[in-house]
């Protein structure tokens, strides 16, 4: 308690201004109080004096040196302690690395863009047929039918049901407000989902071990590694990565590709000048082509698509999926001059003492209107002639510096794919608009629902 009441004896400086809050809960009721989807959260507009997006891409660029990735306890639990956001240094760079060969953009090149414009068509074809439906649940179900496969691909199909469904178990909602009742309940069943998917990915592991045959998916490249003679793998972080790639890629805030290909697709039904011109772009990709069967390509996405990758980065930046990212201070880290300290807005001449944790805010430079006028406007127009990059310090959804989302290009490869599909093939109709509100991550209280059908 007296620790508590004089944090300054832990600091061999001056501590930021701010309270601590009750003993134990600290500030934890207000951090939790929800507010709508395009609301910068009261917790942190509370706490704002400044907002400078380079202190942000500071504190993501001194990752390792002054400040380490470090996720409330919990978090830790659920994932397993030797999984890919836990590791740090040389271990984690091994790790991203082994991760980029499937779904970085050689991977995403080579393989993924193939099988994500057949499920996508597939998938729209099917639904076009049924009526109304979820959408969000509808690239989040056919995102898992074709990279499940890719991780492992010879599951039998009621194995690998089994693990999408574990994979699904994954939601974040206990983390949502941790005085919910059913939060206790929700923690217990995703632990358990883990311990038997991994239960399942193991017996996988064992049987490719045993027969020695190849598949080409992401367990070979693996156990290939895993074989070297100064492997950093062994089989529990062989059967860890496997299990967080599917866990992120399927359901993580119920899986965020699906999440932010909803906010957008609502977004661009409320802003016709903004679909006329993404099909304009998308129908002369349509007219360029020599083969009328062909399916679009990896050229086409990266040189003929301006137009979406703005309408994605708009997107991306109002949905600000990754509402907050937490660091530990390695050492005490001082605060001088105007800069520091990135969305817990300090003046000058302050210390974060050495093991105190930050909470990064990204959403606070999306909506900074320094930086974007009018932020809470849908424009794809205010990104022309700008940087369209996944990454920069004026667009952090996906973080930043070395810990940056091995998912970025990924999850804008299926967004493009899955907008090409929808406005060069259907008209679309929204039976019903998505709701959200943050506490602070983000969750529908409305799923989008609509109805579509093939162009005349
Ligand atoms: C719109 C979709 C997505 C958003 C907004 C998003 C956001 C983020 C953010 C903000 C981080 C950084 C966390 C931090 O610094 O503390 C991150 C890391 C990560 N993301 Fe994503 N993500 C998305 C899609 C994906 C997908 C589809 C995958 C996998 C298939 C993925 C896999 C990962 C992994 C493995 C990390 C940890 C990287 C590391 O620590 O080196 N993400 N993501």
């Amino acid at each position: 308690l007296y620790r508590w009441s004089n944090p300054n004896v832990r600091c061999n400086g001056k501590l930021p201004p701010g309270s601590m809050g009750f003993p134990i809960i600290g500030e934890t009721i207000e951090y939790f109080k929800p507010c709508e989807l395009l609301e910068i959260p009261s917790f942190f507009q509370n706490r704002m004096q400044r907002s400078d997006s380079n202190v942000i891409s500071e504190i993501f660029r001194q990752e390792n040196q002054s400040f380490e990735l470090s996720y409330p306890d919990v978090f830790v639990r659920v994932f397993g302690k030797d999984n890919l956001f836990f590791q740090t240094r040389n271990i984690h760079k091994h790790i991203r690395k082994s991760t980029m060969q499937l779904i970085g953009s050689e991977g995403l090149k080579r393989k993924m863009i193939q099988s994500m414009n057949q499920a996508t068509r597939e998938q729209l074809k099917w639904k076009a047929s049924e009526g109304t439906f979820d959408l969000r649940d509808a690239v989040s179900s056919l995102i898992a039918s074709y990279l499940t496969p890719k991780l492992i691909s010879n599951l039998k199909p009621e194995t690998q049901a089994e693990l999408i469904d574990h994979f699904k178990a994954f939601n974040i909602d206990w983390f949502r407000s941790p005085f919910a009742p059913f939060t206790w309940k929700i923690i217990y069943k995703v632990l358990k989902a883990r311990r038997e998917a991994m239960q399942l990915i193991k017996e996988a592991l064992k049987k490719r071990k045993e027969s020695r045959e190849k598949h080409g998916d992401f367990l070979d490249t693996l156990l290939e590694d895993m074989e070297k003679e100064d492997s950093i793998y062994d089989e529990a972080s062989v059967i860890n990565l496997l299990l967080i790639i599917g866990v992120v890629s399927k359901s993580i805030v119920s899986d965020t590709t699906s999440v932010a290909t909803a906010l957008m697709v609502n977004l661009l039904s409320k802003n016709p000048k903004v679909l006329a011109e993404l099909k304009r772009e998308h129908g002369a990709i349509l007219q360029k082509r020599k083969d009328k069967e062909a399916e679009l390509s990896w050229e086409e996405y990266k040189y003929n698509m301006t137009f979406t990758n703005m309408v994605i980065n708009e997107s991306l930046r109002l949905s600000n999926l990754g509402s907050i990212l937490f660091r530990k201070a390695l050492k005490d880290v001082e605060i001088k001059g105007e800069l520091f300290m990135g969305t817990i807005f300090l003046p000058t001449g302050y210390t974060i003492p050495a093991g105190w944790i930050v909470g990064v805010a990204p959403s606070v430079v999306h909506y900074n209107s320094e930086i974007y006028e009018n932020p809470l406007e849908f424009n794809p127009w205010r990104w022309e002639g700008k940087d369209l990059r996944s990454v920069t310090k004026t667009l952090m959804v996906f973080g930043g510096g070395t810990r940056q989302c091995v998912g970025a290009d990924f999850a804008r490869l299926q967004m493009t794919v899955f907008l090409y599909h929808l406005v060069t093939t259907y008209d679309f109709v929204v039976v019903q608009e998505c709701e959200m509100t943050r506490t602070p991550l983000p969750c529908f209280t409305k799923d989008l629902l609509i109805n579509i059908s093939p162009t005349l």
